[in-house]
């Protein structure tokens, strides 16, 4: 079960959570993370923690360094997307996230629609994609947040996946980042991948793009026609048409 978050006064309205005046307050209260703005940015962290606070900032560190013109092509989520055929550009990110793999797909030239369900998440990557440098945000259209199985859509070069994942690592060992995302986001049942591959499916991109850890089983144990392999993740990929 997702925990509950403590939201400091500066938040944004309406986001799911306990409403808390301060840091301390959310620490004495038990709360394992803590909303708020930190360096004038939206972020999450774990209150009196020493781990840097998680926001979504597609100019600086690690994302803008993958972000470069020449180093975008050479990832494999980008050779497993191909070529788009036609006038077809656009991808639907139907679990958007933090907006890293977004981001990644707009910078190798896709126009890509972003679906986050998570509010808590979706204001994160809102905040983001507000200070995103403008050349990269033009790419991006985050829609309000729901569920991407609402989506009706057509003419799509790709339907890209990347579900949650239970991690076989030890808690150490996950990233900060994506455990606290575990944190407040509940694993999809297998019924809820089968809904999502036949709502993808039904969208009738020219191919869907599934990421995975090297060694999940197949999302809705689908087999793909290839994968892209690394050695963490893989992109199984899935031509349709
Ligand atoms: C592993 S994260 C995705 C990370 C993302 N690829 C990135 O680069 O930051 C999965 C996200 O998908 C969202 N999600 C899962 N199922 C969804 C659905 N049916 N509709 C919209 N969002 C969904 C979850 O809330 C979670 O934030």
């Amino acid at each position: 079960m997702a925990i509950d978050v403590g939201l400091l006064n500066d938040c944004p309205a309406g986001l799911p959570g306990v409403s808390v005046e301060s840091e301390d307050a959310a620490k004495e209260a038990g709360l394992k993370l803590v909303m708020g703005y930190h360096q004038g940015h939206l972020s999450l962290w774990v209150p009196g923690g020493k781990e840097t606070p998680l926001s979504v900032d597609f100019s600086h560190g690690k994302q803008g360094y993958r972000l470069d013109h020449d180093r975008v092509r050479h990832e494999r989520l980008v050779k497993a997307l191909g070529k788009p055929r036609e006038d077809r550009h656009r991808v639907v990110d139907a679990t958007a996230g933090l907006g890293r793999d977004a981001a990644l797909m707009a910078q190798a030239g896709f126009q890509v629609t972003l679906i986050e369900r998570s509010p808590l998440i979706h204001a994160l990557l809102a905040d983001g994609l507000a200070r995103a440098p403008a050349a990269l945000a033009e790419q991006m259209t985050l829609l309000p947040c729901q569920d991407s199985r609402d989506l009706q859509d057509s003419a799509l070069h790709a339907v890209y996946l990347d579900p949650m994942f239970p991690s076989r690592e030890k808690s150490a060992a996950v990233k900060k980042d994506l455990l606290w995302l575990q944190w407040i986001n509940d694993y999809p049942s297998l019924e809820e991948e089968q809904a999502m591959m036949e709502w993808a499916w039904a969208l009738s991109p020219h191919r869907i793009v599934v990421k995975r850890p090297a060694k999940a089983p197949y999302l809705a144990g689908r087999a793909p026609g290839f994968s892209q392999k690394g050695k963490a993740v893989r992109f199984d990929v899935y031509p349709l048409g």
